[in-house]
């Protein structure tokens, strides 16, 4: 048994045929003949050698891991099994891998890096926001579970002592399911039982452990639904500025389909001297601001990398009046300063969602328009919901728990 937390950096000493050679001194002090080793995610039975491991490797091990394509020289992460006394710091890892997945793409969100995976469709069914996965056998947290992908967030210390800090687009990794998860799968084997955990994630939500579910999808860069039946009879769905991906305003511009607004906390738009747009306002009382580009940018800011690279920049605490042209294709709402006591509004919805999920008070929400033009309702929210995977909830469940 292993826990996914590397004791050393190996490297690739040569592989002959079936044989295998890992340089991994440290590894090799702390074994015995016959004893097990995890490389790269695959428990090996392996033989200490002047400070080599060395393996024999089946045709079955390579054909179920990335075993098939390593070659001399390149780094692998080394871990020895738990031993009585060894602090679980990371997972229950066994080395056994479920599939190969592909680094899709890899974002950098200052000091921590984001990596979007695709592993097989048999194994993202199973997989959940918030547990744990072994990547090439190093222990991380699935940040968030997607319709075709998988993200997690890697921190310098993990990129700098595993081989993850070097992975790129195009990479394979080795991947292991939680045990836990997988001996909970065991006790609910009907498809029921497998859907179960993923339903709280979609559709209707209420109460305060709703409110709460939608606050994790939405740290996680997810979108939610905000259902407004008392004032405008209109439901939106809303991301954190902070998470927004481009990704994430093509679907609003796609398939959402209403008009995307930039709900901001008063304190933002007056550090970044974004003014109120003159007039008497609408019959809601939106507070439409100035809309903005991004200074910085090269197109026409129209684009939905444009704009959602304008909308980061909003919710950046460093930004600066500088940092924008006026006008431009973002439309900033400036919400209420008491949020949801002062106003039900959406603006106030978003900012409050965003505060309370720990991210700076910037969002982006848009109404659900259905395909023929009409305003989505009720039920038509609650189809949209399960066909996104987004949670729905109500206005005053936010007013209730926020
Ligand atoms: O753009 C809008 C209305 O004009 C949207 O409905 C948006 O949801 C924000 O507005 P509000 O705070 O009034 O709900």
């Amino acid at each position: 048994m292993f826990t996914g937390r590397i004791g050393e950096l190996g490297a690739i000493e040569q592989i002959k045929g079936d044989v295998l050679h890992v340089r991994a001194p440290k590894s090799a002090d702390r074994v015995h003949d016959g004893g097990s080793a995890c490389v790269n995610g695959v428990r090996l039975t392996v033989r200490p050698v002047d400070g080599l491991l060395e393996a024999v490797l089946s045709t079955e091990t390579r054909r179920r891991s990335t075993f098939d394509a390593l070659a001399a020289g390149d780094p692998v992460n080394v871990e020895t099994p738990l031993q009585v006394g060894d602090p679980l710091d990371g997972h229950l890892v066994q080395g056994y891998v479920d599939a190969v997945g592909k680094v899709i793409r890899i974002d950098d969100e200052g000091g921590a890096r984001r990596i979007w995976l695709r592993p097989p469709q048999r194994l993202l069914d199973r997989l959940l926001a918030k547990s744990p996965i072994a990547l090439d056998g190093v222990s991380v947290t699935i940040a968030e579970v997607l319709r075709d992908r998988i993200s997690v967030v890697l921190l310098p210390m993990t990129r700098s002592a595993t081989t993850l800090g070097d992975l790129k687009a195009g990479d394979r990794v080795n991947l292991e399911l939680d045990l836990v998860g997988r001996l909970a799968e065991k006790a609910h084997p009907s498809a029921v039982g497998k859907a179960l955990p993923r339903l709280p994630w979609a559709g209707r939500v209420d109460g305060r452990s709703g409110v709460e579910k939608v606050l994790r999808q939405l740290a996680a860069g997810g979108g939610v639904i905000v259902w407004d039946p008392e004032t405008e009879g209109e439901g939106d769905v809303i991301f954190a500025g902070a998470r927004l991906r481009p990704e994430s305003f093509t679907f609003l511009l796609t398939e959402v389909c209403g008009f995307p607004a930039v709900p901001c906390a008063p304190e933002v738009l007056r550090r970044l001297e974004i003014a109120a747009m003159p007039g008497e306002g609408d019959r809601q009382g939106t507070a439409w601001s100035i809309p903005v580009d991004l200074a910085a940018g090269t197109g026409t800011g129209v684009s939905a990398a444009e704009r959602a690279a304008t909308v980061r920049k909003l919710a950046d605490p460093d930004a600066t009046a500088k940092d924008f042209l006026r006008p431009g294709h973002v439309f900033p709402l400036a919400a209420r300063p008491g949020l949801l006591a002062d106003r039900s509004g959406h603006t106030e919805a978003t900012v409050a969602l965003c505060a309370a999920a720990g991210l700076p008070p910037v969002g982006v929400c848009c109404e659900v328009m259905n395909p023929d033009g009409t305003m989505a309702g009720s039920a038509d929210l609650e189809v949209a919901a399960l066909r996104w995977g987004m949670p729905v909830v109500d206005m005053a469940d936010l007013k209730a728990w926020l």
